[in-house]
């Protein structure tokens, strides 16, 4: 069945309909992965969000479930190049089109990636419209969706209710055994795995949860989760993570939860032309000079020069176009970063920023303790 991608800019390109046939408008976004393709389907991050993948093969190791980063794929569309039907992975328990269509997720395949990444690129992320209807009116259609927002994205990803991951260490364990609270916003499994593993507890909060509650329960750590949407939408969790940040409890935040905390604190936020989404964006550790390969997935990025000189500094830069990638706050046990260290791109890559949390609330505590 034929499929059109309407962009809000006038382009239109035709190609063939994969997933579900239903029309969908959201913000088109490009992904520069070649593979985990599964994980940014399950990322909660991108709800609200259709992505266009610029590897020209998807889904050809097809579904491994146990890679996903949800229990359910959250972008409103998936554009591809060529979508593979037949996979080939002892791992794979389904093929790609198969789980599109499952989880009623529209896409389209078969249009010029490359092309429509390149207007992307010179004109910046834009809206549009994914639809299999072949006598689409251009001028009617245009004004729906320019003016398409997303609303309360994080509301619609969050958990409903408080959930429980134990730690997940052999029985003759030495290391701490800490209680993290972890505020979901959107997020992603391996975030929670990554503490479970190290020793943790981890309660995780709907996003909505006020402060005191957090606080009463008595955690290490606050871990802020990374999530959907523009971060100035949430000002009400805003308002929560100051109070959490008040409190000296150490903190760690991705992605999202990086961007409440500065904002949170007197920081601004800005939306970038297209983002950064992809699994190989170097980010220099200001502090060493070292780069480290990052995998990212974000639209707004925390403004240059807006954090207060006297709350945070900079701590890691993008290398490609120096943007702000992390914030550590001075003074405080509490530390941020645009980018995912729990997205494992390379074998290792930042998964050392979950051993500093772990030391981070191991002192505070053994301080508390004494
Ligand atoms: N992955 C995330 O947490 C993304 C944060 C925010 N929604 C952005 O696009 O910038």
């Amino acid at each position: 069945m034929k499929a059109f991608l309407i962009l809000a800019d006038g382009h239109v390109f035709e190609g063939r309909s994969i997933g579900a046939v239903k029309e969908t408008i959201s913000e088109i976004v490009f992904n520069t992965s070649m593979t985990g393709y599964l994980e940014i389907l399950t990322d909660p991050s991108y709800a609200g969000e259709a992505v266009v993948m610029t590897y020209p093969l998807i889904g050809n190791y097809g579904v491994c479930c146990e890679d996903m980063e949800d229990e359910l794929p959250w972008p409103d569309g998936f554009i591809v190049r060529e979508l593979c039907r037949e996979p080939s992975n002892f791992r794979s328990e389904t093929a790609l089109e198969q789980f599109l269509k499952a989880h009623d997720i529209p896409g389209i395949e078969g249009i010029d990636t490359r092309a429509l990444t390149k207007i992307l690129r010179t004109q910046g992320t834009m809206n549009g419209m994914i639809t299999t209807n072949e006598n689409f009116d251009l001028e009617e259609v245009l004004p729906k969706i320019k003016a398409f927002k997303a609303h309360d994205v994080v509301g619609r990803v969050t958990c409903k209710e408080t959930g429980f991951v134990p730690a997940d260490v052999p029985k003759d364990w030495d290391g701490p055994r800490l209680k993290v609270a972890l505020m979901d916003f959107g997020a992603k499994k391996n975030i929670a795995g990554e503490l479970s593993r190290r020793g943790c507890d981890v309660t995780i909060y709907p996003a909505y949860t006020s402060a005191e509650e957090i606080l009463q329960s008595a955690p290490d750590g606050i871990m802020l989760s990374n999530g959907p949407g523009d971060p100035k939408d949430c000002g009400p969790i805003i308002a929560e993570v100051k109070k959490m940040f008040d409190s000296d409890i150490p903190m760690f935040g991705i992605c999202l939860g990086h961007q409440l905390l500065a904002l949170a604190n007197g920081a601004d936020t800005r939306k970038m032309k297209w983002g950064h989404r992809g699994a190989n964006h170097p980010v220099k550790d200001l502090e060493t000079g070292r780069v480290y390969i990052s995998t990212q997935n974000h639209g707004y990025v925390v403004a240059d020069r807006t954090v207060p000189d006297d709350v945070a500094e900079v701590s890691f830069r993008n290398a490609n176009d120096a943007t702000t990638e992390g914030l550590h706050y001075l003074g405080k046990d509490v530390f941020t970063v645009q980018f995912h260290p729990e997205a494992c791109g390379g074998p290792q890559d930042t998964a050392f920023l979950f051993d500093r949390f772990i030391n981070m609330m191991e002192v505070c505590k053994n301080a508390e303790e004494e």
